[in-house]
């Protein structure tokens, strides 16, 4: 069985990472590829990687463009995503890797995105408790966004299995330039991110804040408060997260490491490192995993859990196609590489 996706947004970061996805895909045959001030261009123009699709051409994004398709990828700004998604058929399954549909509480979203709440989509997290069941079958699915994916599945099986307090968790990730998307910003100029790091939306100001309060509220059965810091890293993709949490007395190492495993044995793209090894940007790059490790302050009295991701890959583009193959009813795995290109 083979069936059309429809890809918007096909000159941005994310966009472009979901066609290299397609492209590979034994189920999928890519149709319409829509973009905005690029409209008219040749996609070998735009992504050279993409070299078998090179020929395609961009066309407007509109729901007639996108229309007559079994699968339609929203890869555009937050807003656009949800004005367009309103005009799709019912039928056809939408994977969004915008945030529009992402926050259950319409007042998070309001404080966070100055917007009004269009309401939520399964959320496409498969590994997080109690999601996997929900994308089976789904035409609407929320993508989430690449922060939250990395920081959640870090986390999610220590809250989860009532080892860390939810009151008290902070979390200092690193990451990739890509995350920002693909249109100038002088900030992200080659001179003033290489060589450094800095840190940005300080102060539990960023939108992600709410996004991974709430799968690991999910997660834990209780609210999670949540301290997060984002910092910008000198590099094209990756997030390293590092999240620490206070232990319920008497928790030890062991125990986690067996609600780690218990949570992600059977998983194929999340990974508890073995002891001694820690997670690394580098070895995740281009493939569909997180890798996780962690250690107990026995001094502080934290957890401390460290996870990387490929902002692009299982943060974005391949954390869709994992949802659409559920959506589809195809092996979750379809399409999606489980190895990275280090160095
Ligand atoms: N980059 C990342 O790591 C992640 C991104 N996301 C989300 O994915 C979405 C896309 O992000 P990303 O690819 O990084 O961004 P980019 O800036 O790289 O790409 C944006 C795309 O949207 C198109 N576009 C811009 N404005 C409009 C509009 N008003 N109407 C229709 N199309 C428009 C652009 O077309 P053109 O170039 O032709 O103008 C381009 O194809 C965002 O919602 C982002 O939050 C989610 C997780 C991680
Ligand atoms: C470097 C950088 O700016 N990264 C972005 C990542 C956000 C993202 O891509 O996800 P959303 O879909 O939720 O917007 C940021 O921190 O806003």
């Amino acid at each position: 069985m083979v069936y059309t996706a429809a890809v918007s947004g096909a000159s941005g970061y994310a966009g472009g990472e979901v066609l290299r996805l397609l492209a590979n895909h034994p189920h999928v045959e890519v149709g319409a590829i829509t973009g905005h001030s690029n409209v008219g261009q040749r996609l070998g123009e735009l992504q050279p990687h993409l070299h078998p699709l090179a020929d395609k051409v961009l066309t407007e994004t509109t729901a007639e463009a996108l229309a007559g398709h079994d699968v339609v990828f929203l890869a555009l700004p937050h807003g656009a995503s949800g004005e367009l998604a309103a005009q799709l058929g019912e039928e056809v399954v939408v994977i969004d890797a915008a945030a529009d549909h992402r926050l259950e509480s319409a007042q998070a979203w309001e404080k966070f995105y100055s917007s009004k709440h269009q309401g939520t989509w399964p959320y496409g997290l498969p590994e997080l408790p109690g999601q996997r069941h929900k994308l089976t079958g789904a035409t609407r699915i929320a993508v989430p966004g690449c922060y939250p994916t990395t920081i959640m599945l870090g986390l999610a099986p220590a809250l989860a299995a009532g080892l860390v307090q939810p009151e008290d968790v902070v979390v200092v990730a690193a990451t990739g330039t890509s995350g920002a998307g693909k249109s100038l910003k002088p900030h992200l100029l080659g001179s003033e991110v290489m060589g450094g790091m800095s840190p940005y939306g300080v102060g539990g100001v960023h939108r992600h804040t709410p996004e991974i309060e709430q799968g690991l509220s999910w997660a834990a059965g209780t609210e999670v408060q949540v301290s997060f810091t984002p910092t910008l890293a000198p590099m094209p993709r990756g997030i390293l997260a590092t999240s620490t949490a206070k232990l319920v007395p008497g928790t030890t190492e062991a125990q986690l490491r067996e609600a780690f495993a218990a949570h992600y044995d059977a998983e194929p793209f999340v990974h508890l490192l073995p002891e001694g090894q820690w997670p690394a940007t580098k070895q995740v790059i281009g493939s569909n995993h997180v890798t996780i490790q962690l250690a107990v302050d026995a001094h502080a009295g934290r957890a401390i859990i460290v996870s990387a991701s490929d902002n692009l890959t299982k943060g974005t583009a391949g954390g869709a196609v994992q949802s659409m193959n559920l959506a589809l009813g195809l092996e979750e795995t379809t399409g999606l590489n489980l190895l990275g290109v280090s160095p």
